[in-house]
Parts: structure tokens; sequence; C-alpha cells
């Protein structure tokens, strides 16, 4: 029997999973993995995908708008019937949040997890996912370790004051702050930066440009700086969510719309950011090949504001010496980079055309003062790495 640890990222929309021998170092490449994808919406997908990129999986859930529950009982059914020879020494968990009271991954027991569960208003949309995703672990491997790794945990070097909102002392004292998210994908490319640039130590911004979509300053590989704030709807206009927004607006709609807090949660986590914007898509593929002037309209929005936020990250870092552009949209939409640093060449950044068309690692010209680069992110891997460790396998 192989011996392997299991991951789990379970997301307000899809569950994602991955396999990965247990080998000193874990290798990046995952001996399985894949995702259901669609969970509540017309269409439930479970797809998977083995070490060579070939399909081993692509069916669809019966049942009218399948849940999580129903969704991680399809996962687990066909991965205990595909990967039967394997055994499962450990489960790494993504959990969004870990509030004021983890810092680093943490093996689960049942104080973690009422802990984890009492983070939930704090992450209406993610957290609930998680602590169910590890629920049904437990269930199915009541022998096995779990690790929790948190999203909030990379972020906890910044300064007091790079936390805290404008608010009475009492708000902040009760956690109400700015946390921070996509936590593993940038304590992966913190990892792996210095194999790339020579500036790695230096004052870093990377944006992690995905569904959610964030960005983050780093200084000697540490944050000290980020989009997202106390909820996973702040900085950039994401999918479908606004991004940072005049609290004034959401007092206006409720006023004079009657808006409840239910509308107002749906509209802005839901219905707003690309989708909301272009009235078409949330997909940054089908906006792109859009000629409509809503789509076009969206993309140009969600590059300005990217632009917006790298100058402030950059005066939070005390400068750039180092971009790097990773999520589904900065590893693969050349054009989204190209505005981006286009808009940013007051800061020095200088792209190189055809690297970037290609998605080279190295993307800036000869002439750009500031390292442009496009790194995959592994949030997967990192979970491995952390369980492997944490539980020194
Ligand atoms: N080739 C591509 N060109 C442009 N955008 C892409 C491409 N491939 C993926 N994307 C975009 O990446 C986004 C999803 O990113 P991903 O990091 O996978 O999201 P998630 O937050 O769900 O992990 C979608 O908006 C998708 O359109
Ligand atoms: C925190 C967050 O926005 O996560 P995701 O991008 O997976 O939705
Ligand atoms: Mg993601």
């Amino acid at each position: 029997m192989q011996q392997g640890i299991l991951t789990i990222n379970a997301g307000s929309s899809s569950i994602k999973f991955a396999l990965f021998p247990l080998t000193r170092p874990i290798s990046p490449e995952a001996e399985v993995s894949g995702q259901i994808d669609g969970i509540g919406a017309e269409v439930t997908k479970l797809v998977a995908k083995n070490r060579a990129g070939e399909r081993i999986a692509d069916q669809t859930l019966s049942g009218e708008r399948v849940n999580h529950d129903q969704s991680f009982d399809a996962m687990l059914k066909w991965f205990t019937a595909s990967h039967a020879d394997w055994e499962i020494v450990a489960v790494g968990h993504r959990v969004v949040h870990g509030g004021d009271l983890y810092s680093q991954p943490t093996i689960i027991d049942s104080q973690v997890l009422d802990h984890l569960t009492s983070f939930t208003p704090l992450a209406p949309l993610h957290q609930p996912h998680n602590v169910a995703g590890i629920r049904a672990l437990q269930a199915l491997l009541p022998k096995v370790a779990q690790v929790a790794c948190f999203d909030t945990a990379f972020h906890r070097s910044q300064s007091g004051v790079a936390q805290m909102f404008g608010l009475p002392r009492w708000v902040t004292a009760e956690g109400v702050k700015r946390y921070g998210f996509h936590g593993l994908s940038y304590e992966f490319i913190a990892r792996a930066l210095p194999q790339h640039s020579r500036r790695a130590e230096g004052r870093v911004v990377v944006a992690h440009l995905g569904n959610g979509a964030s960005m983050a300053a780093m200084v000697g590989r540490k944050c000290v700086a980020t989009t997202l704030g106390f909820s996973t709807i702040d900085g950039l206009v994401m999918g479908t969510r606004c991004g940072a927004l005049d609290p004034g607006v959401v007092l206006h709609l409720m006023e004079t719309k009657g808006l409840s807090v239910k509308d107002m949660t749906k509209m802005l986590y839901k219905e707003s950011g690309l989708l909301g914007v272009s009235g078409i898509s949330q997909d940054m593929r089908t906006l792109l090949s859009s000629d409509k002037p809503e789509a076009q309209e969206a993309v140009e929005l969600f590059c300005y504001r990217i632009a917006r936020e790298l100058g402030s990250l950059a005066a939070a870092a005390g400068g750039l010496d180092a971009l790097v552009f990773t999520g589904g949209i900065g590893e693969h939409a050349a054009e989204v980079r190209r505005r981006v640093c286009l808009q940013s060449d007051w800061l020095g950044i200088r792209l190189n055309p055809e690297a970037n068309a290609r998605h080279d690692l190295h993307i800036g010209a000869g002439n750009s003062s500031v390292d442009v680069l496009v790194i995959p992110t592994n949030e997967e891997w990192m979970m491995a790495h952390h369980a492997q460790t944490l539980l020194a396998l």
C-alpha cells in the first residue's frame, strides 16, 4: 500500500482535493488532483486528473442543486473507490479563518474544531464549508490526523496599525480588524521566490488573481500589508465580490431600497465583481473574448483596481523590487498582466511583451527596474508540506 497525504480546499462553490505520495520532501506534483465545481448551481461536476495531467474523472453529479454535504459524499465515494490501494496518513485542510488564535498550522482536536466553528461569523461563505470538510474526513478516516492550514496565518506579521480600521477601540478589541486571506498561496510564493529572484528578500508585491483575488506586500518575505481585510469582499474586484466599497453605499442601499443584511450579503458576495459589472460572466476568459462594452469595462475596472492597489502596497513596503503574478488569472491572462504593468510604469515596471505572451517565469524587460514574474501557486502542496512537517511524517 502506498502512503499519501490528502488535501482538501473547500470554497464557497467548489471543493478541491489532491493526493500527494508521502516522500521527503513532498513532490510538487500531486498523484491525483481534482475538484467538484458548481456546488449549488444548475450543474455540479466532479473532475480529476492524474500526475500526467490525464482526465481520470469527469462526471456530472445527479440531483438538483447539489449542496456541499452531497458534494463531499460524492467526492469521498469516488476517491475511496478509485484509490483503495492508498493509505492516507494525514489530511491537510485549508481553513479560511484562524481568528486571533491560530497563526500556525494546527492539529485538529475537538477543542480546535469548536474554535474554528466559532469563527463562522468572520467568514460566513467559507468557514462553514471548511468545518464541514473536516467533519466529513474525520468520519471517513477517524484514526488519521487532520491538520488545519490557515489563510489568515501568513498575514499575522502585519503591524498593529496595518491591521487596524479607523473604528472605535472597542470594535477593534472585539476582533474587527484586517486579517487578510489567500495566505497559503502567499506562503508558497514566498518560499519559491528565492529560487527565481535575487530580490526575493526585498520589497515584493504578489498579486493572487483567481476567482477570489487579493494582493500582498512582503518585506523579507513577511507580509506587511494586504488588500483583503476583515472579510473576503475587500480590496480588488473579484469574480462575484465587489472589493473595496465606501461603507456609505451599504447604508444608502439598506436605507433607500429597504435591503436586508441577507440581501446585501448576496449582492456584495455573489452578484457583484466581474459578474455584476459585466452582467455577462464572472469568468475572465469569457470577458476577455467578448467585444461587449460591459465586458470590456469589467476587465478595465479589474486591472485599474490592481494598479491602484499596487501603488498603495508599494507605499506600505517603502518601494518595489519585484512584482509576482499568480492564481488562475495571474498565471494565464497575459492581457491582464499587460494592462496592469502599463498602468504601473511610473514604478519603473517594463514588460517584455513576448515573454508575457508566453507566460514565461520572468516577464520583465531588460530595462525594468522591478523584477516581474509569473509563478504558478500551489496551495495544495503547501498544505501537504505543513501536514508532513507538523506530524513529522
Ligand atoms: N487561460 C486563461 N485566461 C484568462 N483567464 C483564465 C485562464 N484560465 C483561468 N482563468 C481565470 O482564472 C479564474 C479562476 O482562477 P482560480 O485561481 O482557478 O480560482 P479559484 O479562486 O477558484 O481557485 C477565472 O476567472 C478564470 O477565468
Ligand atoms: C479567501 C478567498 O477569497 O478564497 P477563494 O479565493 O478561494 O474564494
Ligand atoms: Mg483560489
